[in-house]
């Protein structure tokens, strides 16, 4: 028989855990929604661009896919340059590609560093989330009016319920894809996802990522006014592998991308692929990704027509830099990037 617990036990629990932790309330998703409202336009405008890329990615659209953009965000007003620029060159090139935005608010890290705007916008180690959460969604909002589709890389399943509305397409990072509550979490989304191969090079824990995430699945999570519900998903059928290279290995070859697609037919999954042109497929080297986006696309020219996708990192300037006080305007804090006129120079190109 469980012997009640006396209120002095339980303060004890409580002090002991507080410890190790603090909390501070935040606005339900809810509430931010309702503060930064997406408008009934921008609603039906943002389903047409999943749409669209639903339609590349099924092949009925023969148009590539590009998911470009900032490696992190950590300036709205050069994200919005960025936007500004990225939305003529899209427009010019919409014949024969669909460029998307990389918005990307949230940054895994392989130990510490700077976990992106939504953690920690004033990048002064206090992590003031909330004023993060309110920040990435005038932000995502601001970038969608102009009428970009944008992606970002969902990290903390809970930050989807606060944007997700706004993105059209979503990468699992390679160091979330083995992650049982990511897929969980994709079963439920309402947009395509692209799930990245492990840091290791290895594809098996993305193709198990997609079977999972196809699947129905009930997990816990918080109700859009922010309590704890049971959530049941139907499974998302608009999944795919994006092949970012891994520890000393490349990925974007002709044998390599052969052998993938062998693996996701053998396995009943989707054979469409995107290659990210950074990460490790450039070993961190941003200027690689021009050799690397042109090698796959003569691929595709040269009949492989499973390849549907680029991700590129690409900002107003080039390279990176570490953060400080006197930044570069425009510059990668993060991983380094194209910068505009490389960029602009690709794309034309391709
Ligand atoms: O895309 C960005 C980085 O590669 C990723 O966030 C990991 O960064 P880190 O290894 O510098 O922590
Ligand atoms: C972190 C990223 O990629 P990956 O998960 O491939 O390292 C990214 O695309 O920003």
């Amino acid at each position: 028989m469980n012997m009640p617990v006396s209120a002095e036990t339980l303060n004890e629990g409580l002090a002991a855990a507080s410890c190790h932790r603090k909390e501070r309330a935040l606005p339900s998703p809810e509430q931010l929604r309702r503060e930064y409202p997406a408008s009934l336009d921008l609603m039906a405008r943002i389903g047409a661009q999943r749409d669209a890329i639903r339609a590349i990615l099924q092949g009925r659209d023969t148009r590539m896919l590009i998911v470009m953009g900032p490696c992190s965000i950590h300036d709205e007003q050069a994200a919005l340059e960025y936007g500004r620029k990225l939305k003529a060159l899209a427009d010019e090139v919409k014949d024969r590609c669909l460029i998307v935005m990389r918005a990307y608010l949230e940054k895994p890290r392989t130990t510490v560093g700077w976990k992106g705007l939504l953690y920690d916008p004033e990048r002064n180690g206090q992590g003031d989330i909330e004023q993060g959460l309110r920040r990435s969604r005038l932000l995502l909002l601001e970038l969608a009016g102009l009428g970009l589709p944008l992606a970002t890389e969902a990290l903390s399943p809970l930050v989807m319920d606060y944007l997700g509305d706004l993105v059209s397409w979503t990468a699992i990072g390679a160091r979330t894809t083995e992650s049982q509550v990511h897929r969980e979490m994709v079963s439920g989304l309402p947009m395509p996802v692209g799930f990245k191969n492990g840091t290791d090079g290895s594809i098996g824990v993305a193709t198990n990522a997609m079977k999972s995430a196809g699947h129905p699945h009930h997990h816990l999570g918080v109700s859009a006014s922010g309590a704890p519900v049971m959530i049941s998903t139907r499974g998302n059928p608009d999944t795919h592998l994006v092949l970012r290279g891994g520890r000393g290995i490349t990925n974007y070859d002709a044998d390599s991308i052969a052998r993938t697609v062998d693996e996701l037919t053998s396995a009943g999954l989707s054979t469409s692929v995107m290659v990210d042109c950074s990460h490790d497929n450039a070993r961190k080297q941003a200027e690689r990704q021009i050799d690397i986006a042109r090698e796959v696309m003569a691929q595709r020219l040269a009949g492989n027509d499973h390849i549907r996708g680029l991700m590129l990192e690409s900002f107003l300037e080039p390279g990176r830099q570490n953060d400080g006080p006197d930044l570069v305007y425009g510059c990668s804090i993060t991983d380094p990037c194209l910068g505009w006129s490389q960029t602009e120079a690709l794309i034309r190109s391709l």
